[in-house]
């Protein structure tokens, strides 16, 4: 078939084809004049695998361990809002595709199904839950104390959008969402679930009446309170925040800088990955998302220190190209590109792929 995808770009082509324009701008767009989205690439191009040869690759395996869970392969799904945006089936298919190949799915909190239904839809597959802090305390509280009956094995706290980074492409577009998109876990909110603004994007609107950006780190204690789940951290890229996000008992910080979409800096993800890896030092796993789009680019951020990473935008070009099937599909690509990435770099297990794996140019 001539438009077989065989790479991750080649999706994106497709579901560009098929996801309408407001919508499909929301997904691709970053914050401001989209630099940071941009830097998330280039960093990539800056980073060379070295390979060592004469090793026995007829065996490689890309099998991890992340908190306690043996998953297929170090690529999980990172949590991204709306899926029915991309797919009628949205998230509930997200699930299935997850689950077929094995990945970890970090469903996010702003989901177009309950958490509940989502767990549903694979009961058995591994699933975090990804929270943005409510100024509504008993929404907020009342979801957190949902999750680990619902099958969530971690909460991950997002804690790089006190405030929606300045999206200018939504903004343009007046973004308006329609019903079936509403926030699922928030019905029981009616008054955070704007739809429709005069010349500015309804899910800005949605974060303004939403979010609550006073938390300071003293709030995890709350957050803990209502919960037993092991926390995690996302949207750290700074040596000094990951001191303090292991002085305050995380169980694993998520280098992120959230696809490019809040803060319009210069600096890619990966640029900042060294300098968070170092300072953990060892004392909780690292996860990283930002541009990874190859097999390559997870051995590269693997090699520079992260134990897991995250993809965002390819999932969403899955699930709108084949629904369930397609987020599989994206998915096994990452995950057979990685094996043959492997093969050829002389590193048959995830533990192989070390710092004298990659070279900064
Ligand atoms: C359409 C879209 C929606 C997102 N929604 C969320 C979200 O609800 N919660 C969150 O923590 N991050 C969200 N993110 C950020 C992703 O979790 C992730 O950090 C980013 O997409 C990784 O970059 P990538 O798309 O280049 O893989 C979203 C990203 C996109 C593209
Ligand atoms: C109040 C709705 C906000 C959803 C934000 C989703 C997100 O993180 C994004 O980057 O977009």
């Amino acid at each position: 078939m001539a438009d077989e995808p065989l790479c991750v770009d080649d999706f994106e082509a497709l579901a560009h084809a098929r996801v309408r324009a407001e919508y499909w701008d929301y997904i691709a767009g970053g914050a401001g004049s989209e630099r940071a989205l941009a830097a998330n690439r280039t960093a990539f191009e800056r980073a060379a695998l070295r390979p060592r040869i004469l090793v026995d690759v007829s065996t490689v395996s890309t099998a991890t361990t992340l908190l306690g869970r043996d998953l297929a392969g170090p690529v999980a799904i990172a949590p991204t809002a709306y899926h029915r945006m991309s797919h009628p089936d949205g998230e509930l298919a997200t699930a299935r595709g997850a689950a077929d190949a094995g990945a970890l799915y970090i469903t996010s909190f702003f989901s177009n199904h309950t958490m509940e239904d989502i767990s549903a839809a694979a009961p058995d597959a591994p699933r975090w839950l990804q929270l943005y802090w409510l100024h509504d305390r008993g929404l907020f509280g009342d979801v957190v104390e949902r999750a680990a009956g619902a099958g969530y094995e971690a909460l991950v706290l997002t804690v790089d959008t006190p405030v929606l980074g300045l999206r200018l492409r939504d903004a343009r577009n007046s973004l308006s969402l329609d019903p079936e998109t509403i926030p699922a876990n928030l019905t029981a909110a009616p008054t955070l679930l704007t739809t429709r603004t005069e010349n500015s994007s309804a899910v800005s609107a949605q974060a303004v009446q939403a979010f609550d950006a006073s938390i300071t780190w003293d709030d995890l204690a709350w957050l803990r309170e209502r919960s037993r789940l092991p926390l995690i951290l996302k949207g750290i890229v700074t040596a000094e925040d990951a001191r303090l996000a292991l002085d305050y008992g995380v169980a694993a910080i998520a280098v992120s800088n959230h696809g490019g979409r809040q803060l319009d800096n210069p600096i890619g993800a990966l640029d900042v990955l060294a300098e968070v890896v170092a300072a953990v030092d060892g004392r909780c796993p690292v996860l990283f998302d930002g541009g990874v789009r190859t097999g390559h680019d997870v051995a590269v951020a693997l090699a520079l220190g992260a134990d897991a990473v995250l993809v965002g935008r390819p999932v969403l070009w899955g699930l709108a190209v084949g629904g369930a099937e397609g987020v599989a599909r994206v998915l096994g690509l990452l995950r057979t590109e990685l094996e043959r990435v492997m093969a050829l770099i002389g590193r048959p297990t995830i533990a192989s792929i070390d710092a004298s794996a990659v070279v900064l140019r």
